[in-house]
C-alpha cells in the first residue's frame, strides 16, 4: 500500500499553548481514516494544518510522497488536496449551481454530474445557498470540496448538526463515491456511528498529541481511549 497523505512532527501553538505536539500521521491510499478526540484535542488544528489554511506551524507533509510543506492551500486543492469546513464554507446568496460551476470550473473538472447526482443536489442548483436546509448545505459544502474529484479529502465534522438518520445517509454516500473513486479520507467526526460505520483505521488525539491508532474494533476497546473520549460510546 501506498501512502497518500503524510505529516511528520506536526505542531502548531498559540501563544504558548501547543494545540498541536509532535503528531505524524500516515494515510494509506484509498483508506477512510477516523480522526477523533475530545473538544480541543488538535483535530481541527491538523486538518488546517495538512490543507493549508494554517499559518505559524512547523513540521512536513506530503501528498502522494511529494512535499507539498510550503504549498498554499490552493496550490494543495489542485495537486488534488481538498478539505470541507466545521462550519459552512457557502456563499448564502448565490445559487447552489453557481457555486459549484465556478468551483468545477476553477478546478477543470468535467466530473461535476456525478458528485450533484451522488448528493441529490440536483433539484436544488437553481436554489440560493441561504435559503434551503441546513442539511442541504452540508451537503453543498460537501460537494464543493468532492469538486475535481480530490485524490485526497479531509472533512471537518461534516456531519455537525445533522439528525442520526441525515448523518448516516451522508456518511452512506460519501463512502460509496469515495470507494468508487479510490479518494483516501481524513475526516474529524464526533458521531461515533459515522466513524466505526465508515473508517477502515482511527487516530486517536488528546491533549495535541496522538494517543492510539488502529482498526474501529482496537481503538473501541483501547482503555485510553475510552477514559479519555469514547465513554460509553465504546
Ligand atoms: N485561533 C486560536 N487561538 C487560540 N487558541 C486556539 C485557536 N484555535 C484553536 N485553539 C485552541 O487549540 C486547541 C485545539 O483546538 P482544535 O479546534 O484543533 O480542537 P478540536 O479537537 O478540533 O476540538 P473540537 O472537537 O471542539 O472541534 C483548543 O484548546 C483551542 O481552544
Amino acid at each position: 500500500m501506498t501512502v497518500a497523505l503524510e505529516g511528520r512532527g506536526l505542531s502548531r501553538a498559540f501563544g504558548g499553548f501547543r494545540a498541536l505536539d509532535g503528531v505524524d500521521i500516515s494515510v494509506e491510499s484509498g483508506q477512510i481514516r477516523g480522526l477523533i478526540g475530545p473538544n480541543g484535542a488538535g483535530k481541527s488544528t491538523l486538518i488546517d494544518v495538512l490543507s493549508g489554511r494554517a499559518q505559524n506551524w512547523s513540521g512536513q507533509i506530503f501528498l502522494d510522497g511529494e512535499e507539498i510543506t510550503h504549498l498554499k492551500i490552493q496550490d494543495r486543492r489542485h495537486r488534488g488536496l481538498a478539505r470541507s469546513f466545521q462550519r459552512t464554507n457557502i456563499f448564502p446568496t448565490v445559487s447552489i449551481g453557481m457555486q459549484l460551476t465556478v468551483a468545477s470550473r476553477a478546478l477543470g473538472d468535467s466530473g461535476l454530474a456525478e458528485v450533484v447526482e451522488a448528493l441529490n443536489l440536483g433539484p436544488l442548483l437553481d436554489h440560493q445557498a441561504a435559503k434551503v436546509s441546513y442539511g442541504d448545505q452540508r451537503r453543498l459544502d460537501l460537494a464543493l470540496a468532492l469538486v475535481g474529484r480530490p485524490r485526497v479529502l479531509l472533512l471537518d465534522e461534516p456531519a455537525a448538526g445533522l439528525t442520526v438518520e441525515e448523518s448516516l445517509t451522508l456518511a452512506g454516500i460519501l463512502r460509496d463515491l469515495v470507494r468508487r473513486w479510490g479518494t483516501t479520507v481524513l475526516i474529524v467526526e464526533h458521531d461515533m456511528e459515522v466513524i466505526f460505520s465508515i473508517c477502515d483505521r482511527i487516530t486517536v488525539l488528546n491533549l495535541g498529541k496522538t494517543l492510539a491508532e488502529g482498526g474501529p474494533d482496537q481503538v473501541r476497546r483501547d482503555p485510553a481511549v475510552v477514559s479519555a473520549y469514547l465513554g460509553s460510546q465504546a
